[in-house]
């Protein structure tokens, strides 16, 4: 499994022209900064590319744009507004979907056969779809909806 996964690009918007490694950008250009390879620089993760999400326990790595391994919603002026909202959504979600379900391959398909190939693009998608099956690990009454008064 791979460890890292930047699903969209961050930008620039330099508010001066600059000259950086010989090249002169000009004054309101979007510049576009390949997260994708930053956060697969081999010289800052260990073991970039095994699947290992402990190594956010034995490190702390912020998410939010104060550290420049990982700019999953960009960093600066124009950083993510939505980040805390879809950290809280991601984490839910997943949670809920852990919880309540079982996950597992398609009859007959191994784990380590599992096509993890990316799709590069502005925003980048699985090459294939990954499919998983899932079947309930509760007792069924759980999975019952409870009417709620607003
Ligand atoms: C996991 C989910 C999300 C990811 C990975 C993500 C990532 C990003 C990235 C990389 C940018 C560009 C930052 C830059 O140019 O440097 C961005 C911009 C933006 N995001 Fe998100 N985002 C997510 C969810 C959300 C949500 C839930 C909202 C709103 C409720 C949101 C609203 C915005 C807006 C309005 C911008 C444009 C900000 C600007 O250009 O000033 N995003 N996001």
């Amino acid at each position: 499994g791979v460890g890292f996964r930047e699903p969209t690009p961050s930008t620039l918007h330099p508010s001066l022209s600059v000259k950086i490694g010989g090249y002169e950008i000009p004054k309101g250009s979007i510049v576009y900064v390949n997260v994708w390879a930053v956060a697969r620089d081999p010289a800052v993760w260990k073991d970039l590319l095994e699947f290992r999400p402990e190594r956010f326990l034995e490190e702390d790595v912020d998410m939010k744009g104060h550290d420049y391994r990982l700019l999953s919603f960009g960093a600066g002026r124009r950083i993510c507004p939505g980040a805390q909202l879809a950290i809280n959504l991601v984490t839910s979600m997943l949670g809920h979907l852990l919880h309540h379900f079982t996950w597992s391959p398609p009859a007959g398909v191994n784990p380590e056969d599992i096509d993890l190939t990316e799709s590069p693009g502005t925003v980048t998608y699985m090459k294939n779809p990954i499919q998983a099956i899932p079947t309930l690990r509760l007792p069924a009454h759980l999975y019952e909806r409870v009417p709620v008064d607003m």
